[in-house]
């Protein structure tokens, strides 16, 4: 024998029932049931709504009310068709008969509990009726059984406690074997003097366990809306999932912190017997749900050591310190019996070994008055100054890890905490009891969802994703986005790692979708920006969307991204950049992004800030830190020139072969930023900051080859339209150099500090002279590499290995995070 409970949601049309007889019928074929059923969703409340306008002497109660007949009378008129008469007329009695009691109260002006329970009761009365009479006339025997004959309370009337020996004999008695179907009403009992009474929240499910205990059944399902217990909230974590299996003290410490799907009460009686109790959902009956027993059996459940996230979204933290409480016994004990004394629940409590603070978190509603009520509690301490006056804070949530299996698992506090850590969820307050099955957290109420992710992903899901946001969608971001589009699947596969592309920017237009942008067709989902805001809005949003594993990728050479740095640091988002504005910007601007990094637990990476994708600030730091001293790092840093003289060198012409490096990708949005030489400059200054030189870019000594009269304001085009005019020079100039066995080319150097770039004629044989393409040369003289300095070489520009470069950088910020 199975007992069966179907909440509110499970009944709350005729459609709904009609999908539940059809649930019923199909389970009868293998076991006998007896059901139970919650009041048809939503009517509680409205009963509720009803008394309470009664009690004030609103005759709007009338209106709601009549409510209330309505929704009945359109449930029977369709489940029952013609033969609905019947049925109205006992609809009109029962209505009359609570329309009686309501008009006392009204009159009274006075709402007790026992009327507020009588009230109530309507709820199950009604729909208990209704399904049974349905469940009959639609061909499955069945009868309406008012569980006021069988459970018996005290007469709390709205919060009744249950004695467990009477209604068990009652229970016994009246069910010892019965040819109908029952349908019980939930929620509702008797007390000693037959007044009605209800078992409180989640009622209806406690009915159902307190019968399946004292009935020996084999089963308690508890059929509702979802699909089970989730790993964590799916309103907040869309990856949650169905827990298979949990312990009956595991569901008791979910329900406990806000999943909703049963009441911690209602696991007692089964708890005791036993028996398993199974969440169903009545729209998906074919899942197998979450089975709640014993030990939660090791193949079905998931890996790991914790079995669930719940969280409460809105908590206020009260603060009770001072110097005086260390030693004093019964500042505690005061404390407790004050907040008891005026029914203020206590969700968390923490204190300190040094005793000189006591946390609790309560509901918000509660606050003040528990502040009010503490500090007159203890007037005399505040007044001596022993104790401090009682701190509130507000706007916070708390969040719980549970799991039967973190009990003396070491490493599951620090895998939850570094998570948090990493993406900068602050700590306000902890508390995990001896048990080790719950370690609840105060945090801020924006942190709340982006902890809730983090750590889902970390305890519960193989695969862990970071959220990249891009700015720009040039050269260098197209490539990187079609890079991530054809390894994602591999790097999901091999590194159980999805890089989840959830923003885009230009100019002018941008998205933002968190779930992932289609990378197939990303142009279509751009969407034009709110100008005026620049792009501070896109930074704005990727901050209010607060994801976890936020990395921010810059593909702009623009100044005013890189002036967002410190921010997104600090905020603790993650920038991985081949804009060299940032690292190569006034000196104020570099020491604001390295104060924001020392502060932050965000990533800052830009290797391809210097030679694209070539290793060249990895290698220089793994140098330095490595203990090598630097002598000299020279070489050619621009790909944009090292193409120009590669190809002058094979007879080009110079305004041709510029065109050729724009077209190819390798020059800045500009190409003046790379003739002017300032784009090499800002490579050297970025080479010599890192070296721990307070170097500007005025400072870097800089040789322009952008012809005097090319200088002024014109757009990119008009200036390669007109850049043919010097050609002639550059022949003669390389004829010249050749007579003497001579090449020329750029080339750069950085020593003791100072950072020149220029034009130079080398011997025909140097390795510049034999560069290709747009490779750099990077030329490392240091105390180890004296005699034979450490060369990297390679195409230093381009899209494909600069957004190579960026994409390496993502990939080791996501091994941090991650
Ligand atoms: N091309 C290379 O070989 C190479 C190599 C290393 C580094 N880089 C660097 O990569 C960056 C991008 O180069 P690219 O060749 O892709 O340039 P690009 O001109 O093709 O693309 C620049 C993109 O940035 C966008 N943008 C500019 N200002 C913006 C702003 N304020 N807000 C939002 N978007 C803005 C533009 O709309 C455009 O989509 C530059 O900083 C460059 O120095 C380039
Ligand atoms: N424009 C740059 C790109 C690489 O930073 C160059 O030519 O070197
Ligand atoms: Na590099």
């Amino acid at each position: 024998m199975r007992v069966f409970k179907f909440g509110g949601s499970s009944i709350a049309s005729a459609a709904k029932i009609s999908n539940v007889a059809g649930i019923i019928r199909r389970e009868l074929k293998s076991t006998p049931l007896v059901v139970v059923v919650s009041a048809i969703g939503k009517v509680t409340d409205m009963l509720a709504e009803t008394a309470a306008l009664a009690g004030n002497g609103d005759a709007a109660y009338r209106d709601k009310l009549e409510g209330i007949a309505s929704l009945h009378g359109g449930i029977i008129r369709e489940l029952f068709g013609t033969e609905a008469s019947a049925e109205e007329t006992w609809l009109g009695e029962m209505m009359a008969e609570l329309n009686d009691v309501l008009h006392g109260v009204f009159l009274l002006r006075e709402l007790s509990d026992k009327s507020l329970a009588l009230v109530l009761s309507y709820g199950e009365r009604l729909s208990c009726r209704i399904v049974s009479r349905y469940m009959h006339v639609s061909g499955t025997p069945a009868e309406c059984v008012d569980a006021r004959s069988v459970i018996v309370t005290d007469d709390n009337h709205c919060f009744a406690k249950v004695d467990r020996l009477a209604t068990g004999k009652l229970i016994h008695e009246r069910f010892r074997s019965f040819d109908v179907l029952p349908v019980v009403t939930g929620f509702i009992a008797s007390a000693p003097d037959g007044s009605v009474t209800n078992l409180g929240r989640g009622g209806s499910d406690f009915t159902a366990t307190i019968l399946g205990a004292a009935l020996h059944a084999e089963e308690v399902w508890i059929w509702t809306d979802v699909d089970g217990f989730y790993s964590a909230d799916p309103k907040r974590v869309p990856d949650a999932r169905v827990i298979p299996e949990i312990s009956y003290a595991e569901a008791m410490e979910l329900s406990h912190a806000g999943a909703k799907v049963l009441h911690p009460l209602a696991v007692q009686p089964v708890m005791k017997a036993g028996i398993p109790l199974r969440i169903k959902n009545s729209f998906n009956p074919e899942k197998p749900g979450t089975r709640i027993g014993i030990e939660a059996a090791g193949a079905e459940a998931l890996p790991g050591t914790v079995t669930g996230l719940t969280s409460i979204n809105h908590v206020v933290l009260l603060s009770l310190s001072g110097s005086g409480m260390a030693g004093v016994p019964g500042t505690a004990s005061r404390l407790f019996t004050c907040l008891a004394r005026h029914s203020i629940n206590i969700i968390f409590i923490s204190q300190a070994s040094s005793e000189q603070s006591i946390s609790l978190a309560i509901a918000p509603g509660q606050a003040s008055m528990a502040k009010k009520v503490l500090e007159e509690e203890f007037a005399r301490e505040i007044e001596e100054r022993r104790i401090d006056p009682v701190s509130v804070r507000r706007n916070l949530a708390m969040v719980a890890v549970v799991g039967n299996k973190m009990l003396g698992h070491p490493g599951v506090s620090a895998q939850l905490f570094e998570t948090l850590g990493k993406n900068g969820v602050n700590v306000i307050a902890v508390a995990q009891g001896a048990n080790e099955m719950n370690i609840s957290l105060v945090i801020d109420s924006a942190d709340e969802n982006k902890a809730l992710n983090c750590v889902h992903e970390s305890f519960f899901l193989s695969m862990r994703k970071v959220h990249v946001f891009i700015v720009g969608t040039g050269t260098i971001a197209k490539s990187l986005i079609s890079q991530i589009r054809r390894h994602r699947a591999t790097l999901q596969k091999e590194l159980g790692l999805d890089v989840v592309v959830a923003g885009l920017a230009n100019t002018r237009s941008m998205c933002i979708e968190p779930a992932g942008i289609d990378l197939e067709h990303w142009h279509d989902s751009l969407k034009p920006r709110e100008s005026h805001e620049g792009i501070g809005q896109y930074i704005r949003l990727i901050q209010e969307r607060n994801l976890h594993n936020t990395i921010v990728v810059d593909c702009t050479a623009s100044r005013q991204v890189a002036e967002c740095y410190p921010a997104l640091l600090r905020a603790n988002i993650s920038v991985a950049t081949a804009n060299k504005l940032g690292m190569a910007g006034p000196w104020d601007l570099y020491r604001k992004i390295m104060d924001a990094l020392r502060s932050s637990n965000a990533k800052f990476l830009y290797e391809t800030n210097v030679g694209a994708g070539l290793p060249v600030i990895n290698t220089l730091n793994d140098l330095k830190n490595s203990g090598d001293k630097i002598v000299c790092i020279e070489g050619v840093l621009s790909g944009t020139l090292s193409f120009i003289f590669n190809e002058l060198r094979k007879g080009g012409r110079f305004s041709e072969i510029v065109r050729k490096a724009k077209e190819s990708g390798y020059t800045e949005p500009d190409p003046r930023d790379d003739l002017s030489g300032a784009d090499f400059a800002r490579k050297l200054l970025i080479l010599g900051r890192e070296l721990g030189y307070q170097l500007e870019y005025a400072d870097v000594e800089c040789q322009s080859l952008v012809p005097e009269p090319l200088r002024g304001e014109m757009s990119p085009a008009e200036f390669l339209d007109q850049l043919s005019s010097i050609d002639d020079w550059y022949v003669d100039e390389m004829a010249s150099a050749a007579s003497e066995g001579m090449t020329i080319a750029y080339t750069g150097e950085l020593r003791d500090g100072k950072a020149k770039v220029g034009l130079k004629r080398v011997p025909l044989e140097s390795p510049v002279a034999g560069l290709n393409g747009s490779e750099n040369l990077v030329v490392f003289t240091t105390e180890r590499y004296l005699k034979t300095p450490l060369v990297v070489k390679g195409p230093g520009a381009g899209g494909e290995v600069t957004a190579g470069g960026v994409f390496a950088d993502i990939l080791r910020i996501a091994s941090y995070l991650v």
